[in-house]
């Protein structure tokens, strides 16, 4: 499935949020719910910072794109949570999804299931508010560029967290690398990076679209991390549950979980 590099603008222009949370996060047909994955990202983010106690002040949500559930353990253990994407439309829709605006994708499920593995007797209700009061906002961001919050300059922050964005983001493996870089860059020295992204995958479909996904694997993970001025804490991959309609939709073999803390500037 050779598919040609979907650039930054594409996703400005044609990325459909609602669509894309209901292909993939959809309860009951949700490939991204099917395969493992949604499971695994909320078990690995409540180990993280519930279990392992990576906290601070301020962490910043870095590609966000539509969905939330990637900050709902984060909200627990950081002051403040900074979004960040590129794209207009995005930006909005998570916004409206904090505020489980009426038209937003329903993450109760997911929700849900971090009370639950929190173990605190905390209702969704409660958890909702919690990560309301803990975004702060969500700003337009750009991982290509050196510093990706340009022309904000913001002070280093505790930890960065970058859900299947640069993999959206980035043509090919130099350029990973470059990116990874940029968002270092973002962190204190002693801060946390956590990235997840589906490995092996080349594209996805959304709306009729094919867009394109860079290639990685979890070798080539482990060494850009490292390159980028980290040490890494925890690295777990999980196999995908394979079925051939679903191949279609979205090609990757497994998925990877990475938390690393900053070591040097590089
Ligand atoms: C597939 S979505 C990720 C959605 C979500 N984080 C998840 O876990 O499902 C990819 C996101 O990357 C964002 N993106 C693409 N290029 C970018 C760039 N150069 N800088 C920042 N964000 C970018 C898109 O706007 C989109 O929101």
């Amino acid at each position: 499935m050779a598919t040609e590099f979907t650039d930054k603008d594409t996703y400005q222009d044609i990325f459909d949020p609602h669509a894309y949370c209901n292909i993939y996060y959809g309860p009951k047909s949700g490939l991204l719910v099917l395969d493992g994955f949604l499971d695994f990202g909320l078990r690995k983010l409540y180990e993280t910072f519930i279990v392992r106690g990576i906290k601070g002040k301020t962490l910043i949500d870095i590609g966000h794109g539509p969905t939330i559930y990637q900050d709902l353990s984060a909200c627990e253990v950081f002051e403040e949570i900074i979004g960040a994407d590129y794209t207009d439309r995005n930006r909005e829709y998570y916004e409206r999804s904090l505020r489980n605006e009426p038209g937003t994708f329903d993450w109760t499920g997911a929700i849900q299931k971090v009370c639950d593995l929190e173990g605190k007797g905390m209702t969704v209700e409660e958890k909702r508010k919690k990560l309301q009061n803990t975004v702060k906002k969500t700003i337009k961001c750009d991982v290509l560029k050196s510093n990706p919050m340009e022309p904000l300059n913001l002070p280093k922050v505790d930890c960065v967290l970058t859900f299947g964005c640069l993999e959206c983001a980035c043509s090919d493996l130099d350029t990973y690398s470059r990116v990874l870089k940029n968002v270092a860059s973002l962190i204190k020295i002693g801060g946390h990076l956590l990235v997840s992204e589906i490995l092996n995958c080349s594209s996805y479909l959304l709306g009729g679209k094919r867009f394109s996904c860079l290639v990685l694997t979890e070798e080539f993970m482990r060494r850009a991390i490292v390159e980028a001025g980290f040490a890494i804490v925890d690295l777990e991959v999980i196999p995908r549950k394979y079925d051939k309609e679903q191949y279609e939709l979205c090609n990757h073999d497994s998925s990877l979980f990475v938390l690393a803390r900053k070591e040097r500037d590089v």
